[in-house]
């Protein structure tokens, strides 16, 4: 590879947890060409700031001269587990396409380029449909759980939707063109044969060619586990969340002096500032000092080192690191404001729960309580007490 070649490749990689088959990936970088990578994303639950990691892997790849597609996978998202309904997975789709696009410019990268397809409007085609069905009769039931493991929702009885899913995600990979795979680590098994089979295995069963997969890694969350859109509201930050609710959440995070390890706030500086600093040119992260020189970093090594000795405490890197987040986030919130559409769309794709407003309940006391009115006082005595067989029922069963 020549320096150009390489420079590309680098950014490829870099911040990876994992390269699958980087070869493919070397090839067409000797060659000049540009690497056709896809993203795929259920568009299901509100994105969280971990939505920064797929979004700054990708304005890498554009950087790097990649022709990247974002795949909003509407029907994923109501294979699994139905956590998208259908009738709201279109707004969903628009809200994620909004929320990839002003990620991806917050970090200064331009995004004409950035190719985005809704799964439904390839995956009903009755070619992708007889593949569905050529690698469903190839692959067996086990396998295709396995491999769905750690993304599809594992429930009791689980719809059958959740064993198509890793076929379908698999297929795609064909269906989109695509030389490569980005997702998060988790998922791997979809991916490859290492330890189930996936990706790398089933292909090749259709005559199709095996692809190269780039893996992030996984954020820890707030409370110390992987980041998830099913966590509470205090363990994740909503993108459009305010500089208060950023802090307050910030503060509040699980992040024990001197620990490294699933610490979520040094995840967020290692996964989300790092990264978008060296995106947006100047590569260091600033820790105010009350009575001291701030503290500047250029590397996540040294901030782990610090931390370690307590040099940096949990008490000046939370403010430092809401800071940060909140001019991250600012650019995607004031697209946000600026856009009367995704607004509109927001209450279209998560439309606010409808509250039943509780109506009291007047206790009722009969019609012999002191100071009742005497003119209601016939009628109920003459009726047979409703409530009593239940009050019975209920007592028996306790
Ligand atoms: N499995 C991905 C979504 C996805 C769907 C289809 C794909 O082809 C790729 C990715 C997720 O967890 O969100």
């Amino acid at each position: 590879m020549d320096s150009e070649a390489q420079a590309r490749f680098d950014l490829i990689a870099s911040n990876l947890q994992e390269f699958l088959n980087p070869e493919i990936i070397e090839k067409i970088l000797i060659e000049k060409r540009s690497p056709r990578v896809y993203w795929g994303t259920a568009t299901t639950g509100r994105p969280h700031i971990g939505y920064f990691l797929p979004a700054l892997k990708i304005a890498q790849l554009l950087k790097a001269d990649c022709e990247v597609t974002v795949l909003l996978a509407d029907i994923h998202g109501f294979l699994d587990n139905l956590k998208a309904p259908l009738e709201l997975v279109d707004n969903r789709a628009i809200y994620y396409r909004n929320v990839v696009t002003a990620l991806v410019q917050s970090v200064g990268v331009d995004t004409s380029k950035l190719n985005f397809v809704l799964g439904s409007s390839y995956q009903k085609s009755p070619e992708y449909v007889m593949d569905v069905y050529r690698m469903a009769s190839m692959v067996s039931e086990s396998a295709a759980k396995k491999a769905g493991a750690e993304v599809v929702k594992q429930t009791g009885n689980a719809p059958l939707s959740g064993l198509l899913y890793p076929i379908l995600q698999v297929l795609d990979e064909q269906h989109l063109n695509a030389d490569c795979q980005l997702g998060g680590v988790d998922q791997r098994k979809l991916f490859t044969h290492n330890p189930y089979s996936a990706a790398t295995e089933w292909l090749p069963k259709l005559g199709y060619s095996v692809r190269a997969h780039i893996m992030n890694p996984m954020m820890a969350g707030l409370g110390g586990q992987k980041m998830s859109s099913s966590d509470g509201a205090d363990a994740k930050i909503d993108l459009l969340d305010t500089a208060e609710a950023v802090a307050k959440k910030i503060k509040k995070a699980e992040c024990f002096p001197k620990i490294v390890e699933d610490n979520g706030v040094l995840s967020i500086v290692e996964n989300i500032l790092f990264p978008a600093a060296v995106l947006n040119g100047h590569g260091e992260f600033r820790v105010e000092r009350r009575d001291a020189e701030p503290l500047v970093y250029t590397s996540i090594a040294q901030v782990k080192e610090d931390y370690a000795k307590d040099l940096l405490t949990p008490q000046i890197l939370k403010p430092a690191v809401s800071a940060a987040m909140v001019s991250l986030m600012a650019p995607i919130q004031a697209a946000y404001e600026a856009s009367a559409d995704w607004q509109e769309i927001t209450l279209k794709a998560y439309p606010p729960p409808v509250v039943h407003k509780k109506v009291k309940k007047v206790k009722d006391r009969g019609s012999r309580f002191p100071g009742a009115k005497q003119e209601n006082a016939k009628p109920e005595e003459a009726k047979p007490a409703e409530d009593a067989p239940t009050e019975q029922l209920a007592q028996t069963s306790i």
